[in-house]
């Protein structure tokens, strides 16, 4: 691990302690959310009725700096939920995405669909936050943590009723998957050197483990690439900057979707 990710962990191990300082797991486990029972992403992505698509919502980014500074989360999620998302990604990093807790929580209050809580998680304390802001799944990065991290992690999520998307960009991490992963997402991004490949989710699909939800993410940009990926055994797609890049991302989403129901996909 190296370069732009090196900093964002050592950053987010720095913003984790203050936080803890802050609010006790004990405060965030008497929010009225942390009682809440999960949706369940897995299941949304699994259905065949719906278009797998996880829409982000992201303001900006290390590689491309600011996509969308001038949309709301209310307005963006519940288009996104309108016409069809099966699930929502929230940024709620804020020094390198520009996101916030507030912004998950937004859009929890809005939409009544799974939401991906995206971020970098090294510390079962921001587990435990997720669950408090409304959050239905964590994303662990296999590319910052080690297979026992990995292991601790995803089992304290499950434990809390939350799903786990392992998100990995080459083969040997794939030796990171448990039992408590229910979902896999091939990154298409380098988070090295941000190049993207969209061919890293085709080639990669045939080694991700049976009964484990495909997911892939990073650089999808049109129906057509929707059509491969589910040729390849695809049930979800990550897609943010295609959107958020739009002046409006919910009518790019509409247009997107609307395309998409007019292509036959086996
Ligand atoms: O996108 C970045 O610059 C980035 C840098 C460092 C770590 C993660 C990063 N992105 C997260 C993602 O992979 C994407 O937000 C997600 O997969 C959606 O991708 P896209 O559709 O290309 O916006």
């Amino acid at each position: 691990m190296k370069n732009i990710l090196t900093e964002i962990v050592a950053h987010k191990h720095t913003e984790v302690a203050a936080r803890k300082q802050q609010r006790s797991v004990e405060e965030l486990e008497q929010v009225s959310w942390f009682k809440r029972t999960p949706l369940s992403l897995a299941q949304f992505l699994r259905d065949p009725e719906k278009t797998g698509i996880i829409a982000e919502f992201k303001r900006r980014s290390p590689s491309k700096g600011v996509i969308n500074g001038n949309v709301t989360v209310q307005d963006v999620t519940t288009a996104y939920t309108r016409y069809g998302a099966s699930g929502l990604s929230v940024l709620t990093d804020e020094k390198y995405f520009g996101g916030s807790s507030d912004d998950l929580q937004q859009a929890r209050a809005l939409n009544n669909i799974p939401i991906l809580r995206k971020d970098f998680v090294i510390d079962e304390y921001q587990i435990v936050e997720a669950k408090a802001i409304g959050a239905d799944v964590i994303l662990l990065i296999a590319e910052c943590l080690s297979k026992q991290e990995v292991a601790q992690l995803a089992a304290f999520a499950n434990n809390l009723g939350l799903e786990v998307l392992l998100e990995v960009h080459s083969g040997d991490q794939l030796d990171k998957v448990t039992d408590h992963i229910q979902m896999v997402g091939v990154n298409n991004r380098d988070l090295t050197t941000f190049k993207v490949d969209f061919n890293r989710s085709c080639e990669l699909a045939p080694q991700i483990p049976a009964g484990k939800c495909k997911v892939a993410e990073s650089g999808i940009s049109n129906t057509d690439a929707i059509v491969t990926l589910k040729q390849a055994g695809f049930q979800g797609f990550l897609i943010g900057e295609h959107f958020m890049k739009q002046e409006n991302p919910a009518r790019a989403f509409e247009h997107f979707v609307t395309e998409l129901a007019n292509k036959s996909v086996q």
